[in-house]
């Protein structure tokens, strides 16, 4: 595979799954930092998650009862609470402590006893025979020291929990890559309905979360005309400044299409100029400096598709996640493939499979909105299942 391409040869254009895997490998994390729990939801770890101490972190009742020891009745004792200071005091064959949920149990202790399954008549407990110990042992869960995660996990909310109960104060996560969104096109307009001749900005508004849910921090959002010296000095501006700029419009060949002319302006490195998809074709993914840039489509359906083509797979590369991989799922009803491209088509989820949905113009987000995935669709026959993209909320 050729990597990068000389800007005055022909553009050589790259295959979907190609360009998706070209956009993961090329970029790499920033450095590792300790950051406190309540600052990691969503980013990667960036070493494996590993227990500061057992869990449990003793002996404790898993049930609210009586802990006991040998055969009943049993003649009851302490009462144990959680977070009680002291270490209770064993217990001696023939007696029971009442114990809550939590609490340590007494050395000795065989079981607990729930309150459902005891009868309790004065100081004297009783119960049915039990085999049920009711009892969650030190490091049963987890081991001091064991690896949980590995590096590349994301930090969900799960985590965060589990950091906290394994005594983790703070984790080592990869730094969230800096991404600046410019959105080019003199006809843009970013509110209410676009007068005659001119239209309104529609990439802006899907990509800003969109990147935040692919672990981007966005450090603005810049409409930029289309003025040769202007588009190429703020693609310059942002590259030098940011790990990502993302280029919405302007990567055709039209006379107002400047982001190849900025490109060579800068001297940029271009590794893919083109993807063998529909929509999204006209996409660029190059480096000037130490900044990478995405250049996406200006029709904002196939700005979408190129989003999850190049930008979702070089986030991922960029926060130290592994390439998302698409789940495949039953094609209902039927389409035609392209005999050259990818088809990426708006579908819906539906028992029987997924299901086109109309709408999916390159210029037309209808198709889109309707839909709850994105099914791939390679060149040449129609297999029967297909490989779909998510879509975040
Ligand atoms: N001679 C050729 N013309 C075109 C080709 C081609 O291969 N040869 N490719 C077509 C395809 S495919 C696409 S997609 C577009 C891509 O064009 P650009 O990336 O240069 O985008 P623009 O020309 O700036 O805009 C295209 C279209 O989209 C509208 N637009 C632009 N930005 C936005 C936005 N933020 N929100 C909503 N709509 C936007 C713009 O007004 C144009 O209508 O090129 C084809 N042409
Ligand atoms: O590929 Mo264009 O990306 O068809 O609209």
């Amino acid at each position: 595979m050729t990597l990068a391409i000389e800007r005055h040869r022909t553009p050589v254009t790259t295959d979907w799954a190609s360009a998706r895997l070209l956009a993961h490998m090329l970029p790499t994390p920033g450095p590792a930092e300790l950051v406190p729990l309540a600052e990691a939801a969503g980013r990667t770890l960036a070493a494996p998650l590993r227990a500061a101490t057992a869990l449990p972190g003793f002996d404790n009742a898993a049930m609210d009862g009586y802990a006991v020891r040998g055969t009943g009745p049993w003649r009851v004792g302490d009462r144990i609470l959680a977070g009680c200071a002291d270490v209770p005091a064993a217990l001696a064959d023939g007696t029971a402590a009442e114990i809550a949920t939590g609490a340590p149990v007494p050395a000795g202790t065989d079981r607990v006893v729930p309150y459902e399954a005891a009868e309790r008549i004065g100081d004297l407990v009783m119960a049915a025979d039990n085999t049920r110990r009711h009892i969650r042992r030190r490091g049963e869960y987890v081991r001091p020291e064991q690896p949980l995660l590995s590096a590349g996990a994301t930090v969900t909310v799960p985590v965060l929990g589990l950091a906290a109960a394994i005594g983790l104060d703070a984790v080592a996560v990869y730094p969230r890559p800096r991404v600046r969104l410019l959105v080019s096109g003199n006809e843009l307009v970013t509110a209410g309905p676009p007068p005659w001749g001119r239209m309104r900005d529609a990439i802006g508004p899907m990509l800003v979360p969109l990147l935040a849910s692919w672990g981007a921090e966005l450090v603005g959002t810049t409409m930029i005309g289309d003025d040769a010296d202007g588009f190429a000095a703020a693609v310059a501006d942002s590259a030098a400044d940011a790990d990502l700029t993302v280029v919405c419009g302007a990567s055709s060949v039209g006379p107002a299409d400047g982001l190849h002319q900025a490109l060579d302006r800068l001297r940029a490195v271009v590794y893919v100029d083109g993807v063998d998809c529909r929509p999204g074709h006209p996409q660029v993914l190059a480096r000037a400096g130490s900044g990478w840039i995405a250049g996406l489509p200006g029709n904002p359906y196939a700005a979408l598709v190129a989003a999850f083509t190049i930008v979702e797979p070089m986030l991922a590369g960029l926060t130290g996640r592994p390439l998302p991989q698409p789940r495949r799922a039953r094609l209902a009803g039927t389409l035609t493939p392209d005999d050259r491209r990818t088809r990426i088509l708006p579908v819906r989820t539906a028992a029987e499979g997924v299901r086109l949905v109309d709408g999916g113009q390159p210029g037309f987000l209808g198709g889109a909105a309707a839909a709850d995935a994105f099914a791939v669709v390679p060149p040449g026959p129609l297999a029967d299942s297909v490989e779909l993209l998510h879509l975040p909320q």
